[in-house]
């Protein structure tokens, strides 16, 4: 099968991913937060969003123990269950060597401990939910699941895709070279994916990070190392990464996307100005708009404004986590990306 081509039972049809399959007693969705930067405001839209879609299920923050206390109240109040996780530190090489404001996400890692839930959707905190996903608790167990990850932004320079212009999205378009052997295994963006919690994996993914070679894209390349074998591709539409709409446009119809991952430089909503590269597009704007919308709805919130007690909230824009600012700087130019990028 051609590297970019949808896998078996995955399609767009949302019929065929929700069949049931039972098996998963509690559910939840899981995101991260780190710092006391503004990454809260994200977390905050994604519990409205998801309530907005009616989801059935929980979102629990897992936050690392530099999230100030007023931030974790505002998600309190906004019905979101907060879990401090202990940060995790990745061997000093990876430190000097993954892009340095990635580091903080090997943190993520420790999610995989919340085995109270049977199944579990991580999303990041700049993503936001327009429809409802709970369908995608029932995918068949033992897969982890993800959506596949473009080449073509320049923050993928370091890459031997980029350099040949190779990416998975559009696998005919520059094939991949014969002399090169097999084109590289298929590559998913660590936004969102759909896992099952387990100490042992856990135990695991935190044991096998110890003498695994440093990358560029910090814990989405580990991830991706590690569940090689039994990750499984799920339509655009779950997690869309907005370089496709100018990437790949053929692969998106953007009226049916759930999902929006608002990762692109320039383009998370709450800090936008429509200054950087390809920020001015109508197509963003719009979906900036539709971010804020959701942000702004009073009606989405779990506490409503007359029970509201004033929660203050110092603004300190964007900010490198204390935890990340305890690490040391990178020092030394990427390497190229692992087997599976
Ligand atoms: O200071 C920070 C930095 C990150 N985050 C959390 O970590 C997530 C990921 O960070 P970015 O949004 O900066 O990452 P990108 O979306 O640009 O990058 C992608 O690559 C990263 C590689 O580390 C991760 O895999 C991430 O999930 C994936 O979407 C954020 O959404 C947020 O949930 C914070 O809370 N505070
Ligand atoms: O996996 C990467 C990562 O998520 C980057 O933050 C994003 O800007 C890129 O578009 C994506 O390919």
């Amino acid at each position: 099968m051609a590297p970019g081509a949808p896998i078996d039972t995955f399609t767009t049809n949302t019929a065929k991913l929700s069949a049931p399959n039972s098996g998963y007693s509690k559910c939840a969705y899981v995101t991260f937060l780190a710092g006391n930067g503004d990454y809260w405001k994200g977390a905050v839209g994604l519990a409205k969003g998801l309530r907005k879609v009616k989801s059935a299920h929980p979102l629990i923050v897992a936050v690392l123990p530099d999230v100030p206390e007023d931030h974790r109240n505002i998600l309190r109040a906004q019905g979101c269950l907060i879990r401090e996780i202990i940060p995790v530190y990745p061997p000093e090489n990876h430190i000097k060597f993954a892009m340095a404001h990635f580091v903080i996400n090997y943190s993520k890692l420790r999610i995989w401990n919340f085995e109270e839930y049977s199944r579990m959707i991580y999303l990041d905190a700049d993503i936001q939910v327009y429809e409802n996903i709970d369908h995608l608790f029932e995918l068949p167990k033992e897969y982890l699941y993800a959506v596949m990850d473009c080449y073509c932004e320049k923050v993928w320079s370091h890459s031997l895709q980029y350099s040949i212009g190779y990416c998975q999205q559009c696998p005919d378009r520059v094939k991949w070279p014969v002399e090169l052997g097999n084109p590289p295994s298929l590559y998913f963006n660590a936004g969102m994916f759909v896992f099952e919690p387990s100490k042992l994996v856990c135990d695991k993914l935190l044991e096998t990070l110890q003498h695994t070679p440093p990358t560029p894209f910090a814990e989405q390349d580990f991830l991706n190392m590690f569940f090689e074998k039994s990750y499984k591709p799920i339509p655009v539409v779950y997690n869309l990464v907005l370089a496709m709409l100018w990437r790949h446009p053929e692969n998106v119809e953007l009226e049916k996307v759930k999902v929006v991952h608002y990762c692109a430089a320039g383009s998370k909503p709450w800090r936008y100005t429509g200054q950087e590269t390809n920020m001015d597009r109508e197509d963003i704007k719009k979906l900036v708009a539709k971010w804020w919308e959701i942000y702004n709805d009073e009606s989405l919130d779990f506490i409503k404004a007359e029970d509201k007690v004033e929660i203050e909230v110092e603004e300190e824009g964007f900010s490198k986590t204390s935890i990340m600012a305890a690490m040391q700087e990178p020092t030394m130019a990427y390497i190229p990306t692992p087997s599976a990028a």
